[in-house]
């Protein structure tokens, strides 16, 4: 039998799932494809860790690390929702969530002082940050706008906000003493197994990795951001921010670079509120609070300053009275960008103000123009390179607009993706040499304490196979392929060697392919997507993350309607849905007023892909037809428009559900290939039209009031499949399919 690993993971894809699973369960079944449930939820990526800690019945198997072996196979057909990538206080909360349903889970210990605390830790640490994409991604990225898509923006236009001449938006970044600019890479010649060492200044030796494993043939660097420069970067940048008034906004991943980024965070939070920290700063440590989970996590617990709490909260607020002002998430409640490290991630951030005329929301909710402040200059330039495409241009038009694909590399944790393992937050002044097994020091930096060193790999085998897939991409489509890789960077040019010479291997005869820094190859895609024409963007892991949010939030509005496929190297296939995140905000509305604004086509698209490798590797026709008629049923609710509205009143996610059932039930009566499929789902198509008023009205009705779900990151079953399947007759329907 066939079968299909469908991901149970977090916030609005899972409660999608509570609705749309079932749709498909019922549909595979009838081509005798079995779909199963791996929890790989932040709650349930926790839970798998403390078996010891749990009774029986509480108890999860490590369904991640299953999978991740699982991808290592041709076997593997896994359709993968967005996960959340836990920050620090993500990870205390649905700890505390946990903790108040009954399972017996120790706190969070922020600074381990006994063994056993540093055993919790090191257990909470491998749940943390972008634990699960790294594990999963055994091959490169296809990520594209399927033309259902882009003819859907087309043809109906996402709201775009105006860009003047005169806007004073733009990116600031260090551009030295970072990241970018202290980078060294070299390429090792055989297997070997390096050794990462920190040399004081009286020459004590401390190993900081013991152990790093590499292939032949692998690009390793190795980097650090000075951190006095940085803090001196940063407090320019608020200077700056206050004398042109516009709003200060700081652009991290700290999901993902999960040692880094809250560090660099950390950095801001301080140096914003410098008046703060020089007069509590030493009264916050010694109550546990830290700068790296951002004003709320402090604000939350000032508390235990004891008397001294409101004289610093009334410092805090004395000072967001003054300028510059905070860009905010949320102006109602009082967040700032500053609030908590994971609140502003800049995939999803920059697009999102790009796209909204440069323009961010300020404390008041006024929206003004923003300083984007990019700490390390490695890929800031390609933001601020749109940014000033638009100041000159104007807003970029969706319904006119060209495409700008992605083929990202990412297979085996290749480049920054899942480089924490090799972070480190430098202790005392003196060397850090990556040494190889010999003894030679490959490569080696001179750092002062608190700056923040790592290295990073890129195995050869993951590269071959991404030059690979650029190259069938762009014979596929016919459109150039642009590698984004800056020969100044030590490992953009290590990389761009490798692929000259895979390049040889392929025949790219009429093909147009080119090599160009990123800012370079950001022009050159702007200029071509205002004209209309397609650039597949061949990435690094990076760049991956961030062109896969930046193009398509302006082509198509969001990059939830992104198919996204990762061919595993194994032959295996890995169906991503869409291309960001898991939207808490959604969750929050479905809370407050049973609406969910959540849109499933990501994974409509991830299913039909998922159907279709099912049927090349099971030799199973019959896949294949029902694939096919998902496309046509996704393609008919872009085009009849039953996608969720925004607002409540309308059609929101299991109304999209309901009407994907509807047309892919009669996508299938319609089909002539498989006449017992058709016979089968005729009956269907024709109850699920003929009730159509009383199933919507059913789903309709239940909208405007609040939803108990029994819990954020770990919801009560019950509850949460009363709140996605409100309809009995479109459920009556449904099981009985499943029988
Ligand atoms: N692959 C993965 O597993 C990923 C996981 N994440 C995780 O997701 C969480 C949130 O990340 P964040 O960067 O805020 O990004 P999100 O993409 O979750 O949210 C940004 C905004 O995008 C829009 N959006 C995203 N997906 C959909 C969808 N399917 N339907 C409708 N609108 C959508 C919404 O904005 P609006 O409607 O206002 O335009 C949303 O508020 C974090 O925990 C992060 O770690 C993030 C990226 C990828
Ligand atoms: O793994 C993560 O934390 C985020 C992944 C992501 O944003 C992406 O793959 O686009
Ligand atoms: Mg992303």
């Amino acid at each position: 039998m066939s079968t299909i690993i469908y991901t149970r993971t977090d916030e609005a894809p899972l409660l999608a799932t509570y609705s749309l699973k079932p749709i498909l369960e019922a549909f595979a079944g009838a081509a005798g494809i079995e779909v199963e449930t791996r929890d790989i939820s932040l709650a349930g990526r926790i839970l798998a860790q403390f078996p010891d800690r749990l009774t029986e019945e509480q108890r999860q198997p490590d369904a991640l690390a299953e999978l991740g072996q699982l991808a290592t196979t041709p076997e593997a057909n896994i359709i993968k929702l967005p996960n959340i990538s836990a920050s620090v206080p993500q990870l205390k909360a649905a700890v505390a969530e946990l903790q108040s349903q009954g399972y017996d889970l120790p706190d969070y210990p922020e600074s381990p002082q006994t063994d056993e605390e540093r055993e919790v830790r090191a257990r909470y640490a491998k749940v943390m940050g972008s634990a699960v994409n790294p594990v999963l991604r055994e091959g490169n990225s296809d990520r594209r706008a399927p033309d259902a898509v882009k003819n859907y923006a087309r043809s109906r236009p996402h709201s775009m906000g105006e860009w003047s001449s005169d806007s004073r938006t733009r990116v600031a970044t260090m551009g030295e003493d970072d990241f970018a600019t202290n980078e060294k890479s070299v390429v090792v010649e055989s297997e070997d197994t390096l050794r990462i060492v920190h040399v004081g200044e009286d020459g004590t030796e401390t190993v900081l990795k013991e152990s790093l494993p590499v292939t032949a043939g692998e690009v390793v660097d190795a980097t650090f951001m000075d951190v006095q420069a940085l803090r001196t970067f940063l407090a320019e940048q608020v200077r700056t921010a206050a004398d042109e008034d516009v709003l200060f906004s700081l652009h991290l991943k700290a999901t993902m670079m999960k040692v880094s980024d809250p560090i660099i965070f950390g950095h801001a939070v301080e140096t914003f509120f410098t008046d703060v920290f020089e007069r509590y700063g030493e009264a916050l440590a010694a109550a546990g609070l830290s700068a790296k989970d951002g004003l709320g996590g402090i604000l939350a617990g000032l508390d235990a300053l004891g008397e001294q709490a409101p004289e610093v909260r009334a410092a805090v607020q004395e000072r967001l009275e003054r300028l510059p002002r905070l860009s905010m998430v949320n102006s109602d409640k009082g967040i700032t960008n500053l609030h908590v490290p994971s609140d502003v991630i800049i995939d999803a951030s920059m697009p999102a103000m790009i796209r909204n005329g440069g323009k961010l929301w300020g404390p008041t909710g006024e929206e003004d123009d923003t300083l984007a402040v990019i700490p390390d200059s490695s890929y800031a330039g390609v933001y601020q390179a749109v940014i000033e495409d638009c100041q000159a241009n104007g807003a970029f038009d969706p319904t006119t607009m060209g495409s700008v694909p992605n083929v990202g590399l990412m297979a085996k944790k290749a480049e920054e993706y899942g480089s924490h393992d090799k972070t480190f937050e430098i202790a005392a002044p003196g060397t850090v040499r990556v040494v190889d097994g010999s003894g030679t020091v490959l490569m080696e930096h001179a750092v002062a304490a608190g700056d923040i060193w790592r290295a990073c790999q890129t195995q050869d085998e993951p590269i071959r196979d991404w030059v690979k897939l650029a190259v069938s991409r762009a014979r596929a489509t016919g459109d150039p392929a642009v590698f984004w890789l800056d020969e100044a960077r030590a490992h953009d040019a290590n990389l761009i060697a490798k692929v000259t010479e895979y390049l040889q291997e392929h025949d790219t005869d009429g093909l147009d392919i080119r090599i160009l820094s990123p800012v370079e190859a950001t022009k050159l895609s702007v200029e071509r997507l205002r004209a209309g024409q397609n650039t597949i963007s061949v990435t690094g892991n990076v760049l991956r993350d961030y062109n896969t949010d930046l193009f398509p939030i302006l082509e198509v509005g969001t990059s939830a309607k992104m198919l996204s496929v990762v061919p595993l190297m194994n032959g295996g296939g890995l169906f991503e849905t869409g291309a960001g995140g898991s939207a808490p905000k959604h969750v929050q509305q479905l809370q407050s007023e049973n609406y969910l604004r959540w849109d499933s086509l990501g994974e409509f698209l991830a299913i039909a892909e998922s159907l279709r490798h099912l049927a090349d590797r099971d030799d199973n026709p019959r896949a294949r037809v029902l694939g096919n008629a998902l496309d046509a049923a996704t393609e008919k609710v872009l085009t009849e428009d039953r996608s969720p509205a925004r607002r409540l009143g309308q059609i929101d996610n299991r109304g999209s559900h309901f009407y994907l059932a509807l047309y892919w039930a009669q996508a299938l009566a319609a089909q002539d290939e498989d006449a017992e499929l058709a016979q089968r789902f005729a009956p269907v198509a024709e109850e699920l039209s003929a009730k159509e008023q009383e199933i919507a009205a059913e789903l309709l009705d239940v909208q405007g009031s609040p939803v108990d779900l029994g819990g954020y990151y770990h919801p009560d079953e019950d509850k949460a499949f009363a709140a996605m399947r409100p309809s009995a007759t479109l459920n009556a329907v449904i099981d009985g399919l499943r029988g």
